[in-house]
């Protein structure tokens, strides 16, 4: 079943207060950290109220789903390279499920109440990486809560150290797709995205440094994957959205021919 969620690692993991506490374990000293008696009764409780309502998802999930069955691609790029476009072609032809990485952020963001809205606007707006455990967590409430056993994730891993621990934690990659663009083109198609989208770091100077980020953190990602054979397919997005998909469609077609 290694290639299956790790539910239980999951259950163990995923709750706002696990979340909180990754963190908080990175900024509070030891000797300040009230955790160090053992949970405060709250985090126990939170714990267990969330842990009940994953625990009914999870139930629901595995009935659906075998390990063998689970598809999970990393859909990778440049910002602007076109990845949630081609996402959402692969979900009408595919079933697959969607996970925005950089919208469960920006919707965890806008979450009353959130503690991490702050942090998660600094990153975006400034062009960072949001920590992993943050996100992590965010994609797996999502993957919890759904009833598919496919998933595009785009935009994340980020880092080469959230992709592997996303696949330590919660589940191997099926594949890789990388799609390929210059920054010439990704900046204009993000300008003109810019006039509507209402998004924070759709400016010319949040994309230099979105762009940045992207070449010494995220590209990593994508040479570490290359030395397994056959995981990265790598994919000319500057033409056309249709012709694109043209490309990606058929890596797809053959995957579940396999399956
Ligand atoms: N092949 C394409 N040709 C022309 N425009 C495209 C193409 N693919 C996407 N676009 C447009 O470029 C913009 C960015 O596309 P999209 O949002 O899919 O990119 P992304 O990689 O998901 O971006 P980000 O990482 O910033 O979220 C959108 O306005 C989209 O309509
Ligand atoms: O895994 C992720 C994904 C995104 N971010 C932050 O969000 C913005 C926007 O991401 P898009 O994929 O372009 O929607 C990105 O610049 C990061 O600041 C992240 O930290 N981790």
């Amino acid at each position: 079943m290694q290639k299956t969620l790790a539910f239980f690692k999951i259950l163990r993991n995923f709750s706002v207060s696990s979340i909180n506490n990754q963190i908080k374990k990175e900024t509070i000293k030891p000797s300040q950290n009230p955790n160090t008696k053992g949970p405060h009764p709250v985090a126990i409780l939170a714990v267990l109220s969330i842990g009940v309502s994953a625990y009914v998802s999870l139930v629901r999930h595995r009935a659906k789903s075998s390990k063998e069955d689970m598809t999970v691609c990393f859909i990778l790029g440049g910002p602007g390279s076109g990845k949630g476009t081609q996402c959402a072609k692969l979900v009408q032809d595919f079933g697959f499920v969607h996970m925005s990485a950089g919208d469960l952020l920006r919707e965890e963001q806008q979450r009353s109440g959130s503690e991490y809205g702050e942090l998660i606007q600094n990153c975006i707006k400034e062009g960072k990486i949001v920590p992993m455990e943050v996100t992590i967590g965010l994609l797996e409430k999502k993957m919890i809560e759904s009833d598919s056993n496919r998933f595009l994730i785009d935009g994340f891993p980020r880092q080469l150290d959230q992709a592997l621990a996303f696949e330590k934690e919660v589940v191997e990659s099926t594949l890789i797709i990388y799609l390929e663009c210059s920054e010439e083109v990704m900046l204009k198609r993000l300008l003109k995205r810019g006039e509507t989208s209402g998004r924070i770091d759709d400016n010319t100077e949040t994309i230099k440094k979105r762009f940045k980020t992207f070449l010494e953190h995220s590209y990593p990602v994508v040479e570490h994957y290359r030395k397994i054979p056959n995981k990265v397919h790598t994919i000319s997005s500057e033409d056309s959205v249709e012709e694109v998909y043209a490309k990606v469609k058929p890596i797809f077609t053959e995957l579940f021919k396999q399956k």
